[in-house]
């Protein structure tokens, strides 16, 4: 045990330590193969190594809301899955960095991002998503025009391809932000192929940063296997295309006219002595950075908001009496003559209370994204060493029984208040879907208003059918997101 009072836990063997414990208890799954450790050592903490990494599995909502808030536990472990997303091996980006870098660079991103319109109610991205939409309307009620639209609609019986159909709807959103620019239909194929990427990271990724995290040497031995092959081409990729608007950002740059995101950072660079990369992990602004911090924003677009989109529609096909709710609702206070837009929200409870119970129900980040211990600390009574990675069991403790009852079924009810009036409760909407604290998703609204618009508008068009199969939770997919296995769903217009 790496300390006297550690979590009880599995036993630690060489090279991989309690990793295959993990794997024998559930090989694809592995926030379910916690859940079973934690009832084995009936324990709400578990201790355990990965490699060599000391690792504490946290499965208590009350506990896992401290983590979040306590600044002790706002590191995050160097994996090397995260590495191979930079040309260079080092640590890029926002999501898997920490200390000072980590906070200049979130801050400025989030700041900057800020002033054109992400996270914030703005109109120029609420018409953007509209746009969006209504091109996406226009594609599933007229059929596919493009050869990358042909690709994920069908021509012939109007069915779409889940997630893939929302490829461009949110990326094309977030570029006009990064790069004053937004792709017509035509020239779409980018974002499709992107998406792809993105999907594929997001999908052979695993929760805790697969062996090869642990052992990164096993892809000399193992590149295909390991999946080391696959992760390090469609990282490059997608890199190679942010690299692409970056350099058209350049050419046409003016210190005069600030026109996005890019832009403000290529000043930044210019200020601080534009460097291609320090090589060191403390880095502050430059060109490598700014290519993964992008990718940060850009990969959520292309692949996490369509992949928890599909997981919705498939709980509205299961669920067709709630979709008829929503309908209702929608057309009682929106009608037909426009899309629902942001300012309708608290006039449609019963649809946002549909928006999170989905959120909490198929927890997008099953098992969160490995948070680390910057100090020595305790927790929970036990003791915690400095550089202990901490997983926090998002999916867990949004099925906490004693905070969610009957936590397995879909009841949007449940975050409306009870006295009848169909009233959002927002103080019963106690799921962390998100993350908190200063490690909370950075995309939390822009990814809620986008998920809101995007159902209502398309329960207001349409009814959906599932082609092929029928929904199964069972079914899902756990990477480092949780995504449905491609499904077929057929819009068919009101
Ligand atoms: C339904 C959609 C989404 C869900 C459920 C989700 C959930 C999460 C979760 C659980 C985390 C980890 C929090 C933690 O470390 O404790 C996270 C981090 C993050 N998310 Fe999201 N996310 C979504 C969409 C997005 C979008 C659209 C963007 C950007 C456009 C985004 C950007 C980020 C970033 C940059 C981080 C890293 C924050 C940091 O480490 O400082 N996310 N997200």
């Amino acid at each position: 045990r790496p300390s006297e009072r550690f979590p009880p836990g599995p036993p630690r063997l060489p090279l991989l330590g309690s990793y295959p414990f993990l794997l024998a208890l559930n090989y694809h799954h592995l926030h379910r193969a916690a859940a079973r450790l934690s009832q084995l050592y009936r324990s709400k903490l578990v201790g355990l190594y990965l490699g060599p990494l000391p690792a504490v599995l946290v499965n208590d909502h009350e506990t896992v809301r401290q983590v979040l808030q306590r600044s002790e536990f706002d590191g995050r472990p160097d994996l090397f899955l995260a590495r191979l997303r930079d040309e260079r091996y080092a640590r890029r980006g926002i999501f898997f960095t920490d200390g000072d870098s980590w906070r200049e660079q979130r801050k400025f991103f989030l700041k900057t991002l800020h002033e054109y319109g992400f996270g914030r109610r703005s109109d120029a991205v609420e018409q953007d998503l509209v746009a969006g939409l209504a091109e996406l309307i226009t594609l599933l009620k007229d059929g596919p025009v493009h050869e990358h639209e042909r690709a994920v609609v069908d021509a012939s019986t109007g069915s779409a391809l889940c997630p893939q159909v929302f490829f461009a709807l949110f990326s094309n959103v977030m570029l006009r932000m990064l790069t004053a620019t937004r792709l017509e239909r035509e020239d779409q194929a980018v974002l499709y192929d992107v998406g792809h990427c993105s999907l594929a990271f997001h999908r052979q990724g695993d929760d805790y940063g697969l062996v090869l995290s642990y052992i990164p040497w096993i892809r000399h031995v193992l590149p295909g296997p390991s999946r080391y092959r696959l992760l390090r081409e469609v990282n490059q990729k997608a890199n190679g295309v942010i690299r692409s608007l970056v350099e058209k950002c350049e050419q046409t740059y003016s210190e005069d006219d600030q026109r996005c995101f890019i832009d403000a950072y290529i000043r930044e660079l210019h200020r601080t002595g534009s460097k291609a990369t320090s090589g060191s992990d403390a880095f502050a602004f430059e060109y490598d950075q700014l290519i993964i911090g992008c990718a940060d924003f850009l990969v959520p677009a292309f692949s996490a908001i369509p992949a928890k989109l599909g997981l919705m529609l498939e709980r509205l096909v299961a669920h067709p009496a709630v979709a008829e709710k929503m309908y209702t609702e929608i057309e009682q206070y929106v009608g037909q003559a426009r899309f629902p837009g942001l300012d309708d929200r608290t006039h449609l409870p019963y649809c946002e209370a549909v928006v999170r119970e989905a959120l909490r129900i198929d927890t997008l980040v099953p098992s969160g994204i490995p948070h680390v211990a910057t100090a020595d600390t305790e927790l929970a009574g036990f003791q915690i060493p400095k550089g202990t990675l901490i997983i926090n069991g998002l999916d867990y403790i949004n099925h906490q029984e004693d905070v969610f009852p009957e936590p397995h079924t879909f009841r949007p009810e449940r975050f409306l208040s009870d006295d009848g009036k169909q009233r959002l409760a927002l103080e019963h909407d106690r799921s962390v879907p998100f993350g908190a604290g200063k490690r909370v998703c950075a995309g939390e609204s822009f990814a809620r208003n986008a998920l809101f618009l995007t159902l209502t508008t398309l329960v207001q068009q349409f009814t959906f059918s599932m082609e092929g199969r029928t929904p199964d939770p069972e079914q899902h997919l756990t990477g480092v997101i949780r995504t449905a296995p491609d499904f077929r769903i057929k819009f068919t217009a009101r």
